[in-house]
C-alpha cells in the first residue's frame, strides 16, 4: 500500500472553505439589492445527500463514505466534478457545489450547481479495486437520482479523470438500458473512446492560460507590476495534477512564460532559468514523485514553494493553499487561483491591503465546465462537432481553389484541393469556443467594474455579476 498523502498543506488550519465562501456571498450581497428572502435562497445549498455503502474486498468488508451535494436547480440538471479525497467532507463539497453555480451562472451555461466527493485515498487501491469502489458509489447516486443526463451530470475533479468517468458512465449505462441513447451524457470528462471530447482532459489548464491572457490584454487593468509581457514572467505552481500541469506546460511552450518553482505535497522543485514542464511531468509519472528532477534543485518535505518570489502564483492543487498563516509571505504580483477556494476569506483581504491582483477561481477555472458543456450537448444530440465546420470550410476551399483556377487559367491540382480541405477538427473548434467564452466573461467582469468601481476587486464583480443572474431565474420561475 502507497505512503498516505493529505492534501493539505502542513501549516493550514482545516479548511474554513465553506465559511470563506460564505463570506464571499455575504460580501456580494451587499452590493446587489435583492427581494426580502432571495438572497438566503440563493446562498443556501439546496440539499446534500451522505451515501455508506460496504464493498467486499481483499476477503473483508471495507465501508466507504461520499456526498453529493446540491447547492441550486435554478437551472438543470446540476453539474460538477466528483474528488476522491482522504480529506473530503459534506463541508467541502458544499462550498464546492456553491461555487459550481456561480461559475456556471458567470459562464452562461444552463447548468445548476452540484459537487461530490467519495472519502478515499486512490493511492490506496489498486485499479480494479478502485473500479469496483467507482461502480458501487454511482450505484448508490443512481438510486437517488444523483446522476443522469437531464439531472445531474459529474465530471472530473481531483484525484479523478476520464478514467473513472468512463466507469460511471458504464455503470449508468447498465442501470438504464431502456435510455441507453442518451446515457453517456450522464457524465463528462469521458474518454473519447466513450463519447468524451477532444480538448476535455486539458480544458481547465487551457481556460487558465486564457483567464491570464484576457487579464493581460485588458488595457484596464494594472497588469502584473504594470508589465503585460507573459514570455518576460516568472510563474510558481502549486499542484501539478490536471490543472496545475497543463496550465504550466501551456504557460512556458507557448506562451515563453518560466516556470520557476513546481510545488507538490511532498515539497518543491525550482529552477530560476525556467522548469522544462514536460520533461517533470515525465519524471513525476515514473518516480510518483516531483522531486528528484534532475534539472532542478529539490527541497523535500518544505510546503514553503509557493513563498518564493515570482510575478504569476497558481494555485492548483487544493483550498485553503492560502491563509492566514502564510498570505504575509506571498509574494506575487498576481495570484491565478486554478484550484477552487485556495484563498481563504482572510487571505484575499490580506493581499488585497497588500496590491496582490487576484483573478478568483470562478472565472479562472470555469473551462473545465465549459468545455464539458461541449461534450454533453454533442452526447445528447450526437452530432460531431467537427461536421459542420468541415462543410463549411470545404465549400470555402472550394471557392478559393476555383478562384485560383480562374486567375492563374490553369487547374488547382487535386491533391493540394485535398490538403486545403484537412482541418475543422473538433480540438480547434472546441479551443475557439473556449477562448471565446473565457474572453467574453473576462469583458463581463471587466466592464462591471468599470461600471461600479465601488466593487473594487475582480472576485466581487464576478460574485456580483453571477448572482444577479440566478437571481432573474429565481424571480423568472418565481421561488
Ligand atoms: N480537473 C478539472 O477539470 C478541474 C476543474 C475546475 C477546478 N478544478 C480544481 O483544480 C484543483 C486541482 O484539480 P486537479 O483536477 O488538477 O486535481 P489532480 O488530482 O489532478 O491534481 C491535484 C494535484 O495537487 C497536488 N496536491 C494535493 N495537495 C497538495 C498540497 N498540500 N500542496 C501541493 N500540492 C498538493 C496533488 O498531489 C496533485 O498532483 C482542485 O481545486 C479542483 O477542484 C479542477
Amino acid at each position: 500500500m502507497n505512503k498516505q498523502f493529505s492534501n493539505l498543506a502542513v501549516d493550514a488550519p482545516r479548511s474554513n472553505f465553506l465559511e470563506s465562501v460564505d463570506r464571499y456571498f455575504t460580501h456580494a450581497l451587499t452590493f446587489l439589492n435583492l427581494p426580502d428572502g432571495l438572497a438566503e435562497r440563493i446562498t443556501a445549498c439546496n440539499s446534500t445527500y451522505t451515501v455508506r455503502f460496504g464493498v467486499r474486498l481483499r476477503g473483508r468488508m471495507y465501508s466507504f463514505v461520499g456526498w453529493r451535494s446540491v447547492h441550486s436547480e435554478h437551472r438543470e440538471p446540476v453539474k460538477g466534478g466528483i474528488r476522491f479525497s482522504p480529506d473530503a467532507d459534506a463541508e467541502e463539497v458544499e462550498a464546492l457545489a456553491a461555487l459550481m453555480t456561480l461559475k456556471c451562472s458567470l459562464t452562461d451555461l444552463p447548468f445548476g450547481g452540484s459537487k461530490g466527493a467519495l472519502k478515499i485515498n486512490p493511492s490506496d487501491w489498486t485499479q480494479p479495486e478502485l473500479e469496483r469502489i467507482t461502480r458501487r458509489f454511482t450505484q448508490e447516486l443512481a438510486k437517488r437520482g444523483l446522476i443522469g443526463p437531464g439531472v445531474n451530470v459529474p465530471a472530473p475533479d481531483m484525484g479523478t479523470g476520464e478514467r473513472e468517468m468512463a466507469w460511471m458512465m458504464d455503470e449508468f449505462r447498465r442501470a438504464n438500458p431502456a435510455d441507453a441513447i442518451h446515457s453517456r451524457a450522464c457524465v463528462t470528462g469521458k474518454p473519447l473512446s466513450k463519447g468524451g471530447i477532444a480538448g476535455r482532459t486539458e480544458a481547465t489548464g487551457r481556460g487558465v492560460q486564457y483567464a491570464i491572457h484576457s487579464y493581460l490584454q485588458d488595457p484596464r487593468t494594472p497588469g502584473v507590476r504594470g508589465r503585460r509581457d507573459l514570455g518576460a514572467m516568472d510563474v510558481v505552481v502549486q499542484g501539478f495534477g490536471n490543472v496545475g500541469y497543463h496550465a504550466a506546460k501551456f504557460l512556458s511552450e507557448e506562451d515563453g512564460a518560466k516556470i520557476v518553482v513546481v510545488a507538490e505535497r511532498d515539497g518543491y522543485v525550482t529552477n530560476p532559468d525556467g522548469l522544462p514542464v514536460e520533461a517533470l511531468k515525465q519524471h513525476q509519472l515514473a518516480t510518483g514523485s516531483i522531486l528528484g528532477f534532475e534539472h532542478a534543485t529539490s527541497f523535500e518535505g518544505d510546503m514553503r514553494g509557493i513563498e518564493r518570489p515570482c510575478d504569476i502564483l497558481i494555485p492548483a492543487a487544493m483550498e485553503n493553499a492560502i491563509h492566514e498563516g502564510n498570505a504575509e509571505r506571498i509574494e506575487a504580483g498576481l495570484v491565478v487561483e486554478a484550484a477552487n477556494g485556495p484563498l481563504s476569506f482572510e487571505a484575499d483581504q490580506m493581499l488585497a491591503r497588500r496590491g496582490i491582483v487576484v483573478l478568483p477561481d470562478l472565472y479562472v477555472n470555469a473551462g473545465g465546465v465549459v468545455v464539458s458543456y461541449f461534450e454533453w450537448v454533442r452526447n445528447l444530440t450526437h452530432i460531431p462537432f467537427g461536421l459542420m465546420e468541415r462543410r463549411r470550410r470545404e465549400r470555402r476551399n472550394h471557392t478559393i481553389a476555383d478562384a485560383l483556377e480562374q486567375m492563374t487559367g490553369k487547374p488547382f491540382p487535386e491533391d493540394m484541393r485535398e490538403g486545403f480541405l484537412e482541418g475543422g477538427r473538433e480540438i480547434d473548434l472546441v479551443r475557439s469556443g473556449l477562448e471565446d467564452v473565457m474572453r467574453s466573461t473576462w469583458a463581463r467582469i471587466g466592464d462591471l467594474l468599470e461600471a461600479r468601481p465601488e466593487l473594487k476587486d475582480y472576485r466581487t464583480a464576478a460574485y456580483v455579476a453571477s448572482i444577479s443572474e440566478i437571481a432573474a431565474a429565481y424571480e423568472a420561475i418565481g421561488i
